[in-house]
């Protein structure tokens, strides 16, 4: 996919959880400010769930789902397999350059490419990159994919589903089935 100009949010946004949504509420945001796309790239299936490290916390429909519900422009899927996990940082970067990013919106601790090779300041070295800092739970700790499945293991599903933050949300459909329709088309 190539584009004239977008902000973009990276990730693999497992569980969609309290963190993820402050990023893609801040990506709406900076593209409308802009008048540019809104462009969330996530990854299929999460890395660490491709690389035995995880159970997912949510199937890629309901992950689209709840990603619509913010309404952005594109959502891209990268099919996360043998072929796409040899990218270096490198070349994860000339990709990102295909989307003309104005602005690309991440977290402090987003790696991407190879063993992990590049991280949010090398993100910044080539692009004009916002890294915001963690969202927090009420005990100081920081939201996360890992945190949700590790109080879920440990039978505390309520307060997982507290991180998650979408009780109300779960079982309703996208904002807009048609989003959904193109956010699948553009992960084949
Ligand atoms: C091109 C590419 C290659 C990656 N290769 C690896 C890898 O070899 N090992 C690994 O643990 N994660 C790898 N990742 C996953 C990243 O470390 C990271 O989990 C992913 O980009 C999602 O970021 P997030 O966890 O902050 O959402 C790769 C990511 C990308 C984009
Ligand atoms: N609590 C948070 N506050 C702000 N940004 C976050 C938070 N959690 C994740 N992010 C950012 O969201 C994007 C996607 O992160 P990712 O999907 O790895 O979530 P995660 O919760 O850190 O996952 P995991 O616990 O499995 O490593 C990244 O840019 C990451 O830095």
């Amino acid at each position: 996919m190539a584009l004239d100009a977008c902000v973009v949010t990276i990730g693999a946004f497992d569980g969609v959880h309290r963190g993820h949504q402050e990023l893609l509420r801040q990506t709406i945001a900076a593209a409308q400010r802009r008048g540019v796309a809104a462009v969330v790239y996530t990854f299929d299936p999460p890395p660490k769930v491709y690389f035995g490290q995880a159970e997912p916390l949510i199937s890629l429909r309901e992950k689209l789902a709840r990603i619509a519900t913010f309404a952005p422009d594109h959502i891209i899927v990268a099919d996360f397999n043998q072929f796409y996990v040899r990218r270096t940082a490198a070349d994860f970067l000339a990709e990102l350059q295909r989307l003309q990013p104005r602005e690309v919106i991440v977290g402090e601790d987003f790696r991407f490419g190879s063993c992990k090779g590049g991280t949010a300041l090398l993100l910044r070295q080539h692009f004009n990159t916002r890294i915001l800092p963690p969202v927090r739970c009420g005990n100081g700790e920081v939201v996360s994919s890992s945190r949700i499945r590790s109080l879920r293991r440990s039978g505390l599903a309520a307060a997982a589903a507290t991180l998650e933050n979408w009780r109300d949300i779960v079982t309703a459909p996208p904002a807009n089935r048609s989003d959904l329709a193109q956010a699948e088309a553009a992960g084949q």
